[in-house]
């Protein structure tokens, strides 16, 4: 059966159909979805503004029993979604069902969100006049997503953008169209009037293109690659739209000589290689002063010699494959950068053969890198990561920081003074302490610096920067 667009409520099948292909054993088709036109995204969009002016009045708990609902079906059904995630993506098992509850536990906290709704009273400079600062909703939201957070993502652009009474049109990454489809019906049988929330599966270049061409998108928040963002920036800029970027990170992990060993190990392999690295908080440059340089790199190789690659859903596997052809040649082709740049490949990158045609990849380790190397400064996307030796403490953070990008950082040190300067001096959007680069909380903001981000933060209470606008009211008393 092809799953269809939702479009002003009703489920629209389209005249094309495009399959939906499991990176872990290509012969299996997780499912056929409707390819939407730029006449559906038009559509769509239509019916996002007309259903507009009375969501935005809708009552806090009609809005709140929505997302309350969605949180507890996707909740619910963790297990079956998680493996439909990890099916169609390629990530573990565990971390599919890890990234459903974290989308349960978005809409959860956002469906709060929704009954703690507030503003502002202040008295004016003037006598007798009262201000009162309200937010309100901006219209016709356009949420454009990636492929490597299939629902994780959706969620925590969708949920603040409901909550906040914005009517919403969703365009995910055609590549993992399951996950998506999935939470937009859950969110349709929960209640949703007609048009609110719009689905126009389908391709970028001309669904995506069709959104950022419309005057009737009010605001668009985009996750994805530095080229498209920039697409989405100029686009905005012409119609005077809010938006708001998510894009590439070449995020540091700084590892310093006093360091625990096992510790800074277990954090780098994490940062570096779980969910294939193909995370935009991975890390791929780890930074390693020279006191501990040998022994890190010595225990990088053995832990790494320990991990399984595999079929995602296979009890066991810790790294998945790459999600498609496309992305593993990107990866590839890195690999032989950095050789041919002289780095020395220190461990893996070789292309893996297992029980089924899937897109297996070592995790690849670099040594010997330069930070001014390519490897370590483009966004990969891939299980490739590379150790940069530097002398000390005070070079550590110059090579962290010399970077287009500022997504997130971390280190790894058993120093209070070390730690607390490099909180304060990291120059990202998210710092972690003896923690991996990656893995953030549902309940905090989120984003970074530089080439990295655009706009205001998401996630937690800084969502409602992005999708409201703030009204200034007076009254004379
Ligand atoms: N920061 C992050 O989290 C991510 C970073 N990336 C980086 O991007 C690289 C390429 O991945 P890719 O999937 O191609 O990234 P894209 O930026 O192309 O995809 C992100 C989203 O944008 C859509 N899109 C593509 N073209 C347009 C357009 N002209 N107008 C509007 N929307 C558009 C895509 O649609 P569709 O895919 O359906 O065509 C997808 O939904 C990766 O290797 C990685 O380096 C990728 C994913 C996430
Ligand atoms: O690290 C995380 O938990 C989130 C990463 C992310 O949002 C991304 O890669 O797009």
């Amino acid at each position: 059966m092809v799953q269809k667009n939702l479009i002003d409520g009703e489920w629209i099948a389209g005249s094309e159909a495009f399959r939906n292909i499991n990176p872990s054993d290509t012969n299996d088709v997780v499912g056929e979805y409707a390819r939407a036109s730029a006449e559906d995204a038009r559509a769509a969009i239509a019916a996002a503004k007309a259903a507009f002016p009375a969501w935005s009045r809708s009552g806090i708990l009609e809005r709140h029993a929505i997302l309350r609902k969605t949180a507890d079906e996707i909740l619910a059904r963790k297990d079956e979604l998680g493996k439909l995630l990890s099916r169609e993506e390629g990530k573990t098992l565990a971390e599919g069902i890890g990234e459903t509850v974290r989308a349960g536990q978005i809409f959860d906290f956002f469906a709060g969100e929704c009954l703690r709704l507030a503003g502002e009273v202040l008295p004016s400079a003037r006598p007798n006049i009262g201000v009162e600062i309200t937010r309100e909703p901006i219209g016709v939201v356009g949420i454009i997503t990636p492929w490597n957070f299939p629902i994780a993502i959706p969620a925590w652009k969708i949920a603040p953008a409901l909550c906040y009474g914005n009517t919403v049109v969703f365009k995910p990454a055609e590549l993992v169209p399951g996950s998506s489809w999935a939470i937009v019906d859950i969110l349709h049988r929960a209640g949703l009037p007609k048009g609110v929330l719009n689905l126009v599966m389908g391709k970028g270049s001309v669904v995506g293109q069709a959104m950022l061409d419309s005057p009737d998108i009010h605001a668009i928040t985009f996750t994805g690659s530095t080229g498209t963002g920039k697409r989405v920036a100029l686009a905005s800029v012409e119609h005077n739209r809010k938006y708001q970027l998510e894009m590439g990170g070449k995020n540091p992990f700084v590892v310093l000589d006093d360091a625990d060993l096992a510790v800074a190990v277990e954090a780098a392999v994490n940062s570096a290689f779980f969910s294939t690295g193909q995370r935009c908080t991975a890390s791929s440059r780890l930074i390693v002063t020279e006191g501990i340089h040998d022994r890190f790199v010595g225990a990088m190789g053995e832990r790494m010699k320990g991990l399984v690659i595999d079929d995602a859903l296979k009890a066991g596997t810790q790294i998945g494959p790459v999600v498609d052809e496309s992305q593993l040649n990107q990866d590839t082709d890195y690999i032989a950068i950095g050789r041919q740049e002289g780095a020395k490949l220190a461990f893996g990158g070789e292309l893996l053969k297992r029980d089924t045609p899937g897109f297996y990849l070592q995790p690849a380790l670099f040594t010997e890198a330069t930070n001014a190397m390519r490897i370590s400064r483009e966004e990969i996307f891939g299980p490739v990561a590379s150790v940069i030796r530097v002398k000390d403490y005070d070079e550590a953070l110059t090579v962290a920081n010399d970077t287009p990008f500022g997504l997130s950082s971390g280190i790894a040190t058993t120093s209070l003074k070390h730690a607390t300067h490099f909180k304060r001096n990291a120059d990202a959007g998210m710092v972690m302490v003896n923690l991996p680069t990656a893995g953030v909380d549902f309940h905090v903001p989120f984003g970074g610096r530089k080439g990295s981000s655009h706009g205001s933060r998401e996630q937690g209470r800084y969502a409602a920067e992005f999708y409201t606008t703030v009204k200034t009211a007076y009254t004379l008393a």
